[in-house]
């Protein structure tokens, strides 16, 4: 079996450890790095998956997926470079990061694929973006999909598209929990207890993506048949367009796009 060694299992490393183990793969196939020895015992002791050095995940994986916020990336590739084989796969996940830095960085002919992926890949239900690097060839894209299907779906895009995809998709499940959070302090301003408020609108949230995903209409169909005339929702409607709701949605969506274009600028500059 393919071994996967993750580097960095911080928030998104950890879900992917997580995800792939729930999802059939075994341990002894994944190894992490971690800074904090104290945090690999205890994801070691929580996933049975060996804490290795990143001069030992180089020697000992197939596949190196880098987890590492992008300001951590070159003491790692520093790192990884001298120790690194020559058909390992190189996997990146973080924001705004060129393929091309790490080809620029790791030896010549390194196949790198860059994905973006987000958290929900806890619960096998990921959106991830894949595209491939100069020296990444259909075998390696395809055992990226391979992986990546066991924790969700996967789509594969131009490395042209990945910043606005990580503004989309990968930041995606923060607006929705923001969204949720927001909605609960409404049930408790019109006096609905904590906990029901969030029964509620989670409840909701969970109908109105099941909907989405399983249905096949159009959201403006779904949002016009739960709007009736002279009725409630379009007096919520009307507000949300009053306060710039759609804008600021672009505006947000917009912002992050560009934050991913300057994290990758950021390391050009180095
Ligand atoms: N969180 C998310 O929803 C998503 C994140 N990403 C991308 O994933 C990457 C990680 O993000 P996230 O998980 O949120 O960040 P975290 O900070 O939670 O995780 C990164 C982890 O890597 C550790 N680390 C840093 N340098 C090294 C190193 N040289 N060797 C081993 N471990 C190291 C960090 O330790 P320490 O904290 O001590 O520095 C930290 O535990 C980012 O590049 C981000 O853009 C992509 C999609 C979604
Ligand atoms: O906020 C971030 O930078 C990362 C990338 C996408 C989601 N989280």
């Amino acid at each position: 079996m393919t071994t996967i060694a993750v580097l960095g299992a911080g928030k998104i490393g950890e879900a992917l450890l997580s995800g792939l183990l729930d999802g059939g793969r075994d341990a002894a196939s994944l190894l992490f790095t971690e800074k904090h020895p104290g945090r690999g015992a205890e994801l070691s002791a929580r996933y049975g998956v060996e804490a290795v050095s990143v001069p030992d995940a180089a020697a000992r994986a197939d596949v190196l997926v880098v987890a590492v916020k992008p300001q951590d990336i070159e003491p790692l590739l520093a790192d990884l470079a001298p120790s690194l084989k020559p058909d390992t796969l190189v996997v990146s996940l973080c924001a705004g990061l060129p393929t091309s830095l790490y080809e620029s960085r790791l030896p010549a002919g390194t196949p790198v694929v860059r994905v973006m992926p987000n958290t929900p890949m806890l619960v096998g239900k990921a959106m991830s973006a894949i595209s491939p690097g100069a020296h990444a060839a259909e075998e390696h894209l395809a055992l990226v999909e391979d992986l990546l299907s066991t924790v969700g779906e996967v789509a594969r895009v131009p490395e042209s598209q990945q910043d606005a995809v990580t503004a989309l998709s990968g930041s995606g499940p923060a607006y929705f929990f923001y969204l949720v959070e927001a909605m609960i302090d409404a049930g408790i301003l019109l006096g609905i207890p904590r906990d029901l408020a969030g029964r509620l609108i989670i409840q909701s949230a969970v109908g109105a993506a099941a909907m989405l995903d399983e249905g096949g209409q159009h959201p403006v169909i779904l949002r016009e048949a739960v709007t009736s005339p002279a009725g409630t929702t379009i007096m919520a409607i009307r507000e949300l367009e009053k306060h710039g709701v759609r804008a600021a949605l672009l505006a947000a969506i917009e912002a992050a796009r560009d934050r991913s274009v300057e994290l990758g600028k950021a390391t050009e500059d180095r």
